[in-house]
């Protein structure tokens, strides 16, 4: 396939110099700058000097497509020309095959690669060279060297870091053109170029726009290369990458409230296009048509009766303002409460880089502080970068940074379409002042001049991506970040994640801060949690999912003029097992978690199993603490509460919120917004619900049952536990009234429910990090998870074995303990089976351990690797 003048080699990523050694496993946070052995670029950061070959990724559809299968890095050589200045970090343009291609460099050298050099002859094979510089320093020093540092951390080929990092397709879509600067020629400016720059000039000014691709002026012009170069060295031309297409705007039809409130009155309307209009005026005056349909239950005509009588206007829109954010009203900084004011301070007075953790309880005002501590780094002409879990869960935070900042907040996430991306990509690298809020990739925007970095409920798990590699989490690329740009990186929640709260707390280091919000704003007091013991409910003959107070509460929030919102636990594929009269929990006699549920399928016997270490036993006749023979597997669905609710509460006027009711774009907001404008009493959903959600109506939350977040079988299960109920009770009173949670479970006495009872965040969190340690798991060691899978079963058991036994030989004793290989949770997922290894580094371990990205070379071809640095789900 490539002609033999283009030279490749591979896997110059698995050179031991680049992925030979860990860093220390103990410690996830801090930074940690390459030490030793990051050959890239770093030392050829001074020019071309003697070195006459470059290094070069490529970017083209073939080897894109394979992203997933294999850890493909190809380097691939060129003749640097004489008359280029390239640095690591340049895009060229470059001919492959027929084509000519984008590409980055990545080493200068002078030697050719040793498999390409023939025996006696140094340098006799022909290399092509690089065609030209497409964008000189495209990736500043320090932004190449994150890219760097994420794929050696990471064990992960580089290419993988640059396409995470980069909007889809950007070398694609960097076609060059070149265009004239007109008023930089000067009268009778042909006489000073040789003949092929004088027909460039020539051509680019028979051009209406003086502009053209260059590969149609080299088309035009054969071997003009030398001419072109003259013409952009005398700033006569200049060659820029070519603007993708905008995206085209997608029109809908909406509809505008467009008649004066008082005048309806003398409209003869009849009371149910009232009650329509009555709708679309609390939704902000404007809707989509389809949106206003559904939530009235109404029907075109109707709507298009009341455009006929003036009331409204439909037509087709790209965008509703409401959407925009732009209906929330310019706001001013609040004065702030005496604790945020300190928190300010603190940060306010920091100059470079520091860490600092705001951990201010659920409504303590977090989103304040961090939009006074941007609002100077906006007016010194930097920018500020704020991570968020999901964008779509968290419109209000962006249309608060909006009505603060303005048009300078920009969106950037995933959803976006990759034209979108791509045009708010180049738009960062632009360098004007602006407030980017995005998800996890986000934490690779290009903003030249950053001044500060935040990341909101910086516990949630969704800041670090499981697949594909690279395995990064955004907050630990966030202070490699931050350490490189010499600024501040805040991290703010209200149950910090343990090895955070560890980091903050346990450290005496002047560059990392904790800053406390012990109340909330307006002393509002925490609510109080009431827990419910279902076995008493189901001793004293109640049946029903619901206790008897979670009933009176719900039945009582009309009366009281409150909202409630009930919480379920997005249910897994295997769950545990628990007895149904003592809550006894199945677990693994040889790991602290709790057994899964298996049974494959009708006529199969059920089993159970760790997943940890592969334990299994059968599934237990008799409850082995009461003797009773009534066991239960827990897991209780959104619909089997919704169908619970219609039959106990037929009145009530509920709104389900999970993933089969948001799937579609603007879902969230939608059914946010419909509940904040009081259109339903109860809210019910998944983990969706306990992010941000900032209303002072809610008086009620329920907890249907904590029971299935309780004995997840993972060592994170406690800690996760305790954040999610802790969110979810954080939504409750925070308006005047204090409000009250209501807590179901089986296991009442658990360490869990009793810290979340007492909103004892500081004496849980020094325990369970006690328990960690004795066991050494993360913040105290390290974990290492590898993965593999594949169509055959027998084939991946078999390759997980040989793996583990060859690491295992490998790796020294006392410093790392191999677990498995044991099947994933989910043993076989759309019909691969899947097997992991994993390794538990223990504290304060620094020797080097093989590379372990070299492992993938020893899978066949129809088994899948990889390798999974601080692995948070082990599913
Ligand atoms: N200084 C203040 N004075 C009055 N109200 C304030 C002040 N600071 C914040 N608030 C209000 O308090 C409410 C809670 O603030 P915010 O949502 O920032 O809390 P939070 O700490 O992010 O909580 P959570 O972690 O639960 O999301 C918001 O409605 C906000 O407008
Ligand atoms: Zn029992
Ligand atoms: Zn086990």
């Amino acid at each position: 396939m490539h002609k033999s003048s283009v030279v490749l080699y591979g896997g110059a990523i698995e050179s031991p110099s680049v992925s030979s050694r860990l860093f220390r496993r103990c410690d996830p946070l801090p930074l940690k700058l390459a030490e030793g052995g990051l050959s890239y670029g770093s030392e050829n950061w001074g020019g071309n000097g003697d070195h006459q070959l470059v290094e070069v990724l490529v970017d083209i559809p073939t080897l894109r497509q394979t992203e997933d299968t294999e850890d493909i890095e190809q380097l691939y050589t060129y003749q640097v020309p004489p008359h280029l200045d390239i640095m690591p970090g340049d895009i060229l343009s470059v001919p492959f095959g027929a084509q000519q291609i984008g590409a980055i460099a990545i080493r200068l050298t002078s030697e050719l690669p040793e498999n390409l050099r023939e025996p006696g002859k140094a340098t006799s094979i022909k290399v092509r060279p690089v065609e030209d510089i497409t964008v000189k320093g495209f990736f500043p020093p320090n932004y190449w060297q994150l890219l760097q540092q994420v794929a050696q951390y990471y064990q992960t080929p580089l290419i993988k870091a640059i396409r995470t990092a980069l909007p889809p397709g950007l070398l694609r879509r960097s076609q060059r053109r070149i265009r004239l600067v007109t008023n930089a020629i000067p009268d009778g400016a042909e006489e000073f170029l040789q003949p092929k720059a004088q027909r460039i000039l020539q051509l680019l000014r028979q051009s209406a726009t003086g502009d053209y691709t260059w590969q149609y002026l080299q088309r035009q012009i054969k071997g003009g290369s030398r001419g072109l170069q003259d013409l952009i060295k005398r700033g006569w031309v200049e060659s820029y990458l070519e603007p993708p297409t905008p995206p085209r705007p997608k029109l809908r039809p909406a509809i505008t409230l467009v008649i004066d409130w008082v005048e309806l009155d003398f409209i003869d309307i009849t009371t149910r296009q009232r009650e329509v209009l009555e709708i679309l005026r609390r939704r902000g005056g404007e809707m989509w048509v389809t949106d206003l349909l559904q939530t009235c239950n109404t029907s075109s005509s109707l709507l298009k009766t009341l455009e006929k009588k003036g009331c409204v206007v439909i037509g087709d829109r790209e965008i509703l303002r409401t959407e925009q954010g732009i209906s929330t009203i310019a706001d001013q900084p609040l004065s702030l409460t005496e604790h945020q004011q300190q928190a300010l301070d603190v940060i306010l007075g920091l100059s470079g880089f520091h860490q600092l953790l705001l951990h201010g309880v659920t409504g303590s005002g977090k989103t304040e502080v961090y939009l006074q501590a941007i609002a100077p780094i906006i007016d010194q002409g930097k920018s500020a970068l704020v991570l968020v879990p999901e964008i779509g869960l968290t419109p209000q935070l962006t249309d608060r940074f909006r009505a603060r900042f303005g048009e300078v907040v920009f969106v950037y996430h995933s959803g976006l379409s990759e034209g979108e991306r791509y045009d708010t990509w180049r738009n960062m690298i632009q360098g004007t002042p602006q407030v980017v809020i995005g998800t996890r990739s986000a934490i690779f925007a290009p903003l030249p001049n950053l001044g500060i970095i935040v990341l909101d409920e910086e516990h949630d798990s969704s800041f670090k991506q499981d697949q594909p590699q690279p395995c990064y989490h955004a907050r630990t690329v966030a202070a490699w970040r931050a350490e490189l740009e010499n600024c501040p990186l805040i991290l703010g929640s209200a149950t910090p994640a343990l090895e955070t709260w560890q980091h903050h707390r346990h450290n005496h280091n002047p560059s990392i801060h904790y800053l406390s919000l012990p109340e909330r704003v307006l002393s509002r007091p925490q609510p109080p949690v009431e827990v419910v013991d279902m076995r008493r409910e189901l001793k004293q003959g109640n049946r029903s999912i619901f206790s008897r107070s979670l009933q009176l509460a719900i039945a009582s929030l009309r009366d009281n003029n409150q909202q409630g919102i009930l919480f379920i636990h997005r249910r897994g594929h295997s769950t545990f097992v628990s007895c149904r009269s003592c809550g006894y929990v199945m677990e693994c006699p040889r790991c602290d978690v709790s057994l899964s549920y298996h049974h494959i399928h009708a006529e199969a016997i059920p089993y159970l199993r760790c997943h940890y270490c592969n334990h299994s036993q059968s599934y237990p006749q008799r409850c082995p603490q009461c003797d009773s023979p009534y066991f239960k597997h827990f897991g209780s669905g959104t619909q089997r509460v919704a169908q619970e609710l219609t039959r106990l509460f037929p009145e009530l006027r509920f709104i389900r919120f999970d993933s089969d009711t948001t799937r579609t774009k603007n879902a969230h907001r939608i059914l946010l917004t419909q509940f904040a404008n009081r259109e339903a009493d109860l809210l019910v959903g998944t983990q969706m619900l306990t992010k941000g959600l900032d209303l002072d109506s809610v008086g009620l939350v329920g907890i249907v049952s904590a029971d299935g977040l309780l004995h997840l079988s993972d060592y994170r299960a406690s800690e996760r536990a305790f954040q999610t109920l802790l969110q979810v009770a954080g939504r409750a009173g925070r308006g005047n009234d204090p409000g009250q949670v209501i807590l179901q479970t089986y296991t009442p006495e658990h360490p869990v429910v009793e810290a979340v009872r007492n909103h004892a965040y500081q004496s849980f969190v020094e325990t369970e990090l006690q328990h960690r340690s004795e066991l050494n798991y993360p913040p105290s060691g390290g974990l290492i998870l590898l993965r593999l899978r594949g169509y055959d079963a027998i084939e991946v058991e078999q390759t997980a074995h040989r793996i583990a036994s060859e690491l295992s030989s490998e790796l020294l004793p006392g410093t790392c303990e191999l677990l498995g290989p044991a099947p994933a949770p989910i043993m076989r997922v759309a019909n691969q089976y899947r097997w992991q290894i994993l390794l538990k580094f223990l504290p304060g371990q620094t020797t080097p351990t093989p590379s372990l990205a070299a492992l993938a070379k020893k899978c066949p071809p129809s088994v899948r690797f990889s390798i999974d640095v601080d692995p948070l789900s082990f599913g």
